[in-house]
């Protein structure tokens, strides 16, 4: 369904050279210096440039949050994908402060965000519906596999239009109520951990309801621990919406040869499945942050991914993508522009 082709290192000792010689003691530019590489690798040319930055933020509803998993119920998902619509949360005010284009994705909330009066709705909502939120995975398959592929297919039919529209780089947040045991159990049966290694606060619960998430992901583990066998049935057993829809926006950025700026647990647990899928897709990540979430680390560390911010964030949304962008920035910046030694005139340190 999805060709990717790895990135060529043929040129990295070139592009090294390039970084090496710039005005500046070796390897000073710290993380910089390798995203540079990271971009100059994907983009395969000699000025690097990131065009039309676009933050594609999907939303979901998860059957397991009736279970009490949450902070909040699910209809908080309808209610604050009407925030981002009207442009008052938070990844609103850093794409605006930072210049992202954004786009809403309804991959499959409760209610449709239906029957508001005209100008209610300050921005329009993709309708990527797979369904009316998913089955509780602790008692039954999320969804069919039949959802994962169309949601791939969809994911897809929106990163190719951004990609018609001169985006070559991408932002991936979420919203979903509950989403956060779906990612935990996606990260345990990727990983092969245990429940209890990779479920956290999430939201920001207390101890007694971690305990009782905590327990239902377990159970969601077991009871799907035969069906368990690839990723499309991983996804299907335990995914939500919009991580189905964000693993198929890596894969579909990927073949089109765009970065792709990955948020926090969520985003990296879609990542997570991107990579078990395709491997090659993992040339075209960048980790914008640390996520305070419990079992982040471990995720990032599974990837070999070194996150370029470490806020303290839980927020999803794509909010940690979305600060990651004037490091991305920076980095092309430096890689282009920069003197070299021999431009400047300065003797060359070693
Ligand atoms: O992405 C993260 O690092 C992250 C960590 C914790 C919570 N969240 C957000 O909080 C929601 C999921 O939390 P919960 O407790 O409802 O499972 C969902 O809307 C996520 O965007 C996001
Ligand atoms: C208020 C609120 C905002 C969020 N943004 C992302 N996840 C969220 C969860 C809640 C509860």
């Amino acid at each position: 369904m999805f060709t990717i082709e790895a990135v060529s290192d043929q040129f990295d000792q070139q592009i090294q050279q390039r970084i090496d010689d710039k005005t500046k003691p070796l390897g000073a530019l710290g993380r910089l210096e390798s995203l540079a590489l990271t971009i100059a690798r994907v983009q395969g040319k000699e000025t690097l440039e990131i065009t039309r930055p676009t933050m594609l933020v999907f939303a979901g509803d998860h059957g397991i949050a009736a279970s009490g998993v949450s902070i909040a119920p699910s209809e908080v998902t309808a209610q604050m994908l009407l925030n981002f619509a009207r442009g008052g949360a938070a990844i609103n005010v850093f794409c605006r402060q930072l210049g992202w284009e954004l786009e809403l994705i309804d991959c499959g909330i409760l209610q449709p965000l239906e029957g508001l009066k005209p100008g209610d709705c300050g921005k329009e909502i993709v309708n990527c519906r797979l369904g009316a939120g998913t089955n509780p995975i602790h008692r039954q398959a999320a969804m069919t596999l039949g959802a994962v592929h169309q949601g791939f297919e969809l994911a897809k039919g929106r990163v190719v239009h951004h990609h018609s529209l001169g985006c070559n780089l991408l932002g991936l947040g979420d919203m979903g109520i509950g989403n956060s045991s779906s990612a935990a159990a996606l990260m345990a049966a990727m990983l092969g951990l245990e429940a209890g290694d990779c479920v956290g606060r999430g939201t920001g619960i207390d101890a007694a309801t971690l305990k009782r998430k905590t327990m239902l992901v377990e159970q969601a583990l077991v009871q799907h621990h035969d069906e368990l066998t690839d990723t499309y049935n991983k996804l299907a057993c335990l995914g939500g919406f919009e991580i189905v829809q964000m693993t198929g926006a890596i894969l579909a950025a990927a073949e089109l040869r765009m970065l792709v700026l990955i948020d926090g647990f969520i985003a990296t647990a879609a990542a997570l499945c991107a990579v078990e899928l395709m491997p090659a897709c993992r040339d075209y990540l960048v980790f914008a942050h640390a996520s305070a979430e419990r079992g982040h680390q471990r995720m990032l560390q599974h990837l070999k991914a070194e996150p370029l911010l470490d806020l303290g964030m839980r927020l999803g949304e794509g909010s940690g993508a979305a600060l990651a962008l004037p490091l991305v920035q920076a980095a092309v910046n430096f890689y282009n522009d920069m003197a070299s030694f021999a431009e400047a005139g300065v003797n060359k340190v070693v």
